[in-house]
């Protein structure tokens, strides 16, 4: 059993309580900036920024941080969206982390989990939410592309997570627009920066989609490393919460894209 695996068999679990009851959760309304328009806008690689207090690879990163602070922090350094893990099993999020986040912040807003019915999208929505995480290797084509669709039409971005080619195949399939790699294997949680190149030389670019490089994010130089490959954006968790200044870590990512026409 993968890591993946694991975490998929306890989703599964967690949804039907889900069910068993309607979303606590209420954010203040608020409309945020869609993700999509933000990413399309200005001339460095785009922030995504994540809360992140612990996960199956590396353990505990940050047990004390306080979601908000780190939110605001966040949106001060001029992060694009914020990112917050609401798994409790495996990454010690919750549904209330994101909502106080989102209470404190103003963009865009991503809910990080293993996303694999719709009840846990309501739940994303009622946290405040304006963006949801679909993996590609977590769902079949069926479920992927009504997934997508209920999440489009509950007025959310989404974020659309592949490792390998076939996986983007798939993503493009459904229409995605904002489509991820993640450097990190959910099997074995290995990373590997060539994933973004990789991916990218079969990517079709074009006004219309987004590429981003997820994980393993660590330097000014990988973050010019995946610009170069054609990413508008990077998505970094544990980099940011073990600096001691998310302001200049944030900043030092927020490298010149090339002028290069993709
Ligand atoms: O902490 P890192 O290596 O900067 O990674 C952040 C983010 O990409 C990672 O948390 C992530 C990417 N896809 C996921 C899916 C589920 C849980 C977590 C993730």
């Amino acid at each position: 059993m993968t890591i993946l695996t694991k975490i998929l068999a306890q989703k599964a679990v967690e949804i039907e309580q889900l069910k068993q009851q309607a979303p606590t959760y209420v954010a203040d309304a608020k409309q945020r900036p869609s993700l999509f328009e933000t990413l399309n806008t200005t001339n460095r690689l785009h922030v995504i920024a994540e809360m992140k207090r612990a996960s199956p690879s590396k353990g505990l990163i940050a047990e004390g941080a306080n979601p908000v602070a780190q939110g605001m922090a966040y949106e001060q350094a001029g992060a694009a969206c914020i990112s917050v893990l609401t798994d409790e099993c495996f990454f010690k999020g919750s549904f209330e982390d994101l909502q106080n986040v989102a209470n404190a912040v103003s963009i865009p807003l991503l809910c990080k989990d293993f996303v694999i019915d719709e009840v846990q999208i309501d739940y994303a929505k009622a946290a405040g939410a304006s963006v949801v995480l679909l993996i590609v290797a977590a769902l079949d084509d069926m479920t992927l592309q009504r997934l997508h669709d209920y999440a489009t039409s509950l007025d959310l971005d989404i974020l659309v997570e592949t490792h390998n080619v076939d996986e983007l195949h798939r993503a493009l399939r459904i229409g995605a627009k904002i489509i991820g790699v993640n450097n990190r294997n959910l099997h074995d949680f290995s990373i590997d920066l060539a994933h973004t190149e990789d991916i990218a030389a079969h990517f079709p670019f074009n006004e219309e989609r987004i590429f981003i490089s997820e994980s393993g994010i660590w330097t000014s130089e990988d973050a010019a490393r995946v610009a170069k490959a054609g990413a508008k954006a990077v998505l970094v968790g544990e980099s940011l919460m073990r600096s001691d200044s998310v302001q200049s870590a944030l900043q030092s990512l927020q490298v010149p894209l090339l002028a290069v026409k993709r």
